[in-house]
């Protein structure tokens, strides 16, 4: 996948022995074993105070609801940097094809997942996500691709086994782009700039996408299935392939539970958003807990978002908050975060008064 050839992406294949453990979980390998980490901050189970925010696409696109649902929109975004979107639109038949096919890939034998595997430096392909700072393993195997059709990117480095998957990627990816273009209109009334200046950042830019599967785990409280992290792009649209929980949002310090409602995305806003907003929406942390029952698998597309090659805050939302830097150099540095535990975006806040 192209992010530059000094960008260093630390992923790990997913070897015979990784897929034995997943398979027997009785005894945890050590580099699974984060038990700490698990127990870390409050997860509030049975806490009915809190409500992750749902956002309507039919009220939106109504005249006669959307400034009031616009106005949720909003809220959602600055308090939670998180939301579950229903009646999104995108076609039931092609959100189906995606379930099925990222389903059928993970089904397949390693063997045959593995030739796509991820090599060194490479962000592409099928392998553990992101190893962090903790040099720990998640309980995941994971397919990352760039799914942006253009000269450089190509279907050629996406599965072609189960065979429907390059056709039913291909249409989930344009349907999910378009998605994003509505939504970014909404958030741009939101927020009140130009529609233009915040469709232009996510126009033509790449899009990329990441299939997870969390296998069931004996010991659900001694690993993670996704590191707490913040998603580095402008935008991430997930997709439940089969609404089980998992998901969890930080806020003030505690972990909220999302709980998948059947036929909704969930949408999050990125690090280069909250930069492109100065702040006004935020990226939130989250990670995912697995389950000693159930696996889970999920499908996200990251929008990525930038101002002619800048990350910097858009006009019009008051003094920026975040010094401009050159997009190659925010992609390099998002990933030197990623592998030393930091979060890049904070080196790049100012002081103002
Ligand atoms: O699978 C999930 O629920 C979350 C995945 C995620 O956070 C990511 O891919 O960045
Ligand atoms: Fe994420």
């Amino acid at each position: 996948m192209e992010i530059g050839d000094d960008v260093v992406v630390t992923r790990a294949g997913i070897t015979d022995a990784a897929e034995a453990t997943f398979a027997d979980s009785t005894e945890i390998p050590d580099r699974y074993a984060r038990p700490d980490e698990v127990g870390d901050g409050v997860v509030v189970g049975d806490d009915e105070s809190y409500e992750l925010p749902l956002v309507d696409m039919a009220r939106l696109l109504a005249s006669e609801s959307s400034e009031a649902e616009t106005a949720k929109l909003g809220s959602a975004c600055r308090d939670w940097g998180f939301f579950q979107l229903t009646n999104h639109g995108v076609d039931e038949s092609v959100v189906q094809g995606m379930k099925d096919n990222a389903m059928q890939f993970f089904r397949l034998a390693l063997e045959k997942k593995n030739a796509l595997a991820v090599h060194a430096g490479s962000l592409g392909g099928f392998g553990h996500h992101f190893t962090g700072a903790s040099r720990k393993l998640d309980w995941a195997e994971s397919l990352i691709l760039a799914t942006q059709q253009n000269e450089k990117t190509s279907m050629d480095f996406w599965p072609a086994d189960p065979p429907t998957f390059r056709d039913a990627l291909g249409k989930y990816s344009r349907e999910v782009s378009s998605l994003t273009r509505r939504l970014v209109g909404f958030m741009a009334s939101d927020l009140g700039v130009e529609p233009e200046e915040l469709d232009g950042a996510f126009r033509g830019k790449t899009q990329s996408v990441a299939m997870h599967h969390y296998p069931p785990c004996r010991h659900p409280d001694k690993v993670i299935g996704i590191t707490p992290h913040h998603d580095g792009l402008g935008l991430a649209l997930l997709l439940h392939v089969d609404d089980s929980p998992g998901l969890q949002v930080r806020r003030g310090g505690r972990w909220f539970p999302l709980d998948p409602l059947p036929g909704a995305l969930v949408v999050n806003v990125g690090d280069i958003l909250q930069v492109l907003t100065n702040g006004k929406y935020r990226s939130a942390e989250h990670r995912v807990l697995v389950d000693a029952e159930r696996g889970r698998a999920t499908v996200v597309m990251f929008q990525d978002a930038s101002v002619a090659g800048t990350v910097k805050p858009l006009p019009g939302l008051g003094e920026a908050r975040y010094r401009a830097i050159e997009y190659g150099e925010y992609v390099k540095g998002n990933f030197r975060g990623l592998a030393e535990g930091t979060r890049f975006v904070d080196s790049l806040e100012m002081d103002i008064a």
